[in-house]
């Protein structure tokens, strides 16, 4: 059992239907936004991976929007300057195996942060450590809600579903990415999304921000009728 100092009002999964989709650019606009709009934010990056030639690493466009430092968002030794999914580059690079228990532990919050967000690598079944995938990271962080980054292209709709089935039964809100809004596809894939599957789907960054303080109040609304064990983790 670990012991974890603090834990965000709510906690946010950010998950994606594959690598590229978006994750970071969302996560940082929505960090930008909320704080604009008051909320205490923090994220993290438990581990990254990226090619050698990139300019900035996932942690510190992240750590650009929330305002934290770029190791408190993702700890330098789990940087992996190779572009394999972290447990892959690690072995490549001759460094030694990343372990899901301890990426868990490593993950901390500062106090008092009503909106905390953690970013995953890859789609929810990239392997993120040696023993786990994205999606088992937040199982056992506990997340309390899960963000899924998506494209609105020809292939979003499979992809979305393959995806919730796999998160389900966590709540999760489903931002469609670049998304265009004169696109017919576009719309047809956002409509049948949200009448078909009744999905909670947005498409502007703003929307977004608006619905996760929403959900953040309703949490807060939760937790004081019934508190939620915040001491431990698994
Ligand atoms: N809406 C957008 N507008 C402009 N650029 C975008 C947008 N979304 C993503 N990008 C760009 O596309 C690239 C991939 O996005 P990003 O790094 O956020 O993907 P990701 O899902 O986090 O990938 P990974 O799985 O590697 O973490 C980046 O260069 C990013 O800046
Ligand atoms: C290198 C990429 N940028 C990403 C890893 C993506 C792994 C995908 C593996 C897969 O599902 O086949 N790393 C990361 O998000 O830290």
């Amino acid at each position: 059992m670990t012991v974890i100092d603090s834990r965000p009002s709510l906690l946010i999964g950010v998950i994606g239907t594959n690598t590229e989709v978006g994750k970071t650019w969302v996560t940082a606009q929505l960090l930008a936004t909320l704080k604009l709009r008051g909320s205490r934010v923090a994220a993290r990056k438990p581990v990254q991976s990226y090619g050698p030639d990139e300019i900035d690493t996932d942690a510190a466009r992240l750590a650009g929007a929330s305002g934290e430092e770029v190791t408190e968002i993702c700890p330098a030794h789990r940087w992996y300057p190779l572009g394999l999914a972290p447990p892959m580059a690690a072995q490549a690079l001759g460094r030694g195996p990343v372990w899901m228990s301890e990426l868990v532990s490593e993950t901390r919050w500062p106090a008092d942060v009503d909106i905390g967000f953690v970013e995953t690598v890859g789609g929810v079944r990239s392997p993120l450590a040696c023993d786990g995938d994205s999606l088992e990271l937040l199982r056992r962080l506990e997340v309390d809600r899960m963000l899924l980054v998506a494209d609105a292209e020809l292939g979003t709709i499979n992809a979305v579903r393959l995806t919730l089935a796999a998160v389900s039964p966590v709540p999760t809100v489903v931002y469609l990415n670049r998304f265009n809004p004169n696109s017919k596809l576009h719309e047809l894939n956002r409509r049948w999304l949200a009448e078909q599957d009744k999905l909670t789907v947005i498409t502007d960054v703003h929307s977004l921000a608006v619905a996760i303080e929403e959900a953040h109040r309703s949490s807060d609304h939760n937790s004081a009728r019934t508190p939620k064990p915040r001491c431990c983790a698994r």
